[in-house]
C-alpha cells in the first residue's frame, strides 16, 4: 500500500490529476481543505451497524498497516435496513490539495441524452404523502420527520459515473463532493454541503443544515430568498429540532462543546440552508471517526424526532428504499481521524440508469407544494452536474 501526497515533481499531484485517474468504483472526496482519492479495494468491510464496524475498521488498518479506510453509511442502520455499512481500504491512496479555485477550469464533461425521466413518485404523490405526515405531527409524538423522492433517469448508453463526478467537483466549490463504489459496479456520486462530523486529533466538528430556500440566477431574488430563510419561523423550528439532537449526541462525548446559538446561512451553488456550526472537544481520544458518524446518524436532517418513529414514518410514505441516500460518506485514518459528510443531493449510477434524492424536512408549519419546489429545486444539483435543463 502506498500513500501519495501532493508533491513538487514534473508530475504534481493536482487534484484535476486524481480526478483523471478516477474511475467508477474508487473513492473520491473533495474537501475545501484536501482532495482524496482512494483506488481499488484492498479489503471490503460490511456491517450493518457502524459502530460494531468501526472497532474491526481500527484493527484491520493497523494489521494491514493500511493509512486509511473510506466507504458510506446507509440511512438505515437498523436490522431491518438493506444496504449495510459498507467500508474499504483501498489497494491504493493519493492525497492532494482542494480542488479549487482551480476546478473552475475544469472543462465539463457530457453525461449523455437521458431517454426516459420518471419522477417517483408522481409528484402529486409526494404532496400526498407531505400532507398525511402533517396529520401524524398533529397526532402523535413526532416533531419533524425528512420525506424524499427519486427522479430515475434512463440513458441509451451507459453513464459515465467519471463524468458527472468531474462536473459536480467543477460546480461545488464549498461542499464535500463525493464518489463511491458500491456493489454490482453502482456507484453513490453527489456534492453535500454537510458535515456530519470531522475528528482531528480530539477536535471535533459538525455542521448540520436544516431550513432550506432555492437560489436564483436573479441577485435580488436570490438576496430575498436568503433573507425569507433567515426570517422563517418554520425553518428555524425545523433546524432547532436538528441543532439539539446533534449537541445531545456529542454532549456525553466532550468535555467542550460550543454552538452559536442562531444559526447562520450557508450556501451551495442551487440552495440556501441554515446551518449550524458545532465545534467540540473530545473525552476519549480513542473514539474515532467513524466512530462518531455512527453515534451521530441518522440526525434529524434526513429522518426526524424522535428518530424511531420518523424512520418508521418515512419508511411507510416513500415508495423506495433510501439504500445509501441519506447515509453518510467519508474516511477514516489509523489515527481515528476522519471526515463523514452526510450523503444528500446524490444520485446512485447503474450500469444505463441513474437514480437521484431529495428530501426535506416536514414540521408542523410545512406546506406540501412549498415541500415539493423544495425537492425539485435540490434535485438542481445533480441535474446541473449532468447537463439537464429539467425541472421536477
Ligand atoms: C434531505 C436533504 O437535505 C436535508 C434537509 C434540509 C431541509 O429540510 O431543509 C436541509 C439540508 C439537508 O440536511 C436532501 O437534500 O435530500
Amino acid at each position: 500500500m502506498t500513500v501519495t501526497h501532493e508533491r513538487r515533481d514534473t508530475h504534481p499531484l493536482t487534484p484535476e490529476r486524481l480526478l483523471d485517474s478516477y474511475v467508477a468504483g474508487d473513492f473520491f472526496f473533495a474537501t475545501r481543505q484536501h482532495t482524496i482519492l482512494g483506488i481499488g479495494r484492498r479489503e471490503v468491510l460490511t456491517a450493518v451497524d457502524p459502530a460494531r464496524l468501526a472497532d474491526t475498521v481500527a484493527a484491520e488498518l493497523t494489521d494491514l498497516g493500511a493509512p486509511l479506510a473510506v466507504g458510506v453509511l446507509p440511512f438505515d442502520t437498523t436490522a431491518s435496513g438493506t444496504s449495510p455499512t459498507r467500508i474499504v481500504v483501498p489497494r491504493d491512496v493519493r492525497i492532494a490539495g482542494p480542488a479549487h479555485p482551480a476546478a473552475a477550469t475544469l472543462t465539463r464533461r457530457t453525461v449523455g441524452v437521458p431517454i426516459g425521466v420518471r419522477a417517483v413518485p408522481h409528484p402529486a404523490r409526494h404532496e400526498e404523502a407531505v400532507a398525511r405526515a402533517l396529520t401524524e405531527l398533529r397526532h402523535r409524538d413526532l416533531r419533524k420527520v425528512v420525506l424524499a423522492r427519486a427522479l430515475d433517469v434512463e440513458f441509451a448508453d451507459p453513464v459515465p459515473a467519471e463524468a458527472v463526478l468531474r462536473n459536480l467537483v467543477r460546480d461545488n466549490p464549498e461542499g464535500y463532493t463525493y464518489a463511491a463504489g458500491l456493489p454490482a459496479g453502482r456507484v453513490l456520486v453527489g456534492a453535500t454541503p454537510e458535515l456530519l462530523i470531522s475528528r482531528r486529533g480530539t477536535r471535533v466538528f459538525a455542521h448540520p443544515h436544516g431550513g432550506s430556500a432555492p437560489r436564483s440566477a436573479d441577485p435580488a431574488t436570490d438576496a430575498a430568498n436568503a433573507e425569507a430563510l433567515l426570517a422563517s419561523e418554520k425553518d428555524h423550528a425545523e433546524h432547532a429540532v436538528l441543532r439539539e439532537a446533534v449537541l445531545e449526541a456529542l454532549r456525553p462525548l466532550c468535555r467542550s462543546l460550543t454552538a452559536p446559538d442562531t444559526p447562520s446561512l450557508a450556501a451551495t451553488p442551487t440552495m440556501w440552508h441554515l446551518g449550524t456550526t458545532i465545534a467540540g472537544e473530545l473525552v476519549d481520544p480513542d473514539i474515532s471517526a467513524l466512530r462518531l458518524a455512527a453515534e451521530l446518524h441518522p440526525t434529524p436532517a434526513i429522518c426526524g424526532t424522535p428518530t424511531d418513529t420518523a424512520r418508521g414514518l418515512a419508511r411507510r410514505l416513500e415508495p423506495f428504499d433510501r439504500g445509501y441516500y441519506a447515509g453518510a460518506v467519508g474516511w477514516v485514518d489509523a489515527a481515528g481521524d476522519g471526515e463523514w459528510a452526510v450523503a444528500i443531493r446524490c444520485a446512485e449510477v447503474a450500469d444505463h440508469s441513474l437514480r437521484m434524492y431529495a428530501g426535506g424536512g416536514i414540521v408542523a408549519a410545512s406546506e406540501p407544494a412549498a415541500e415539493l419546489a423544495e425537492t425539485s429545486a435540490k434535485f438542481q444539483t445533480l441535474l446541473r452536474a449532468m447537463g439537464l435543463d429539467l425541472d421536477f
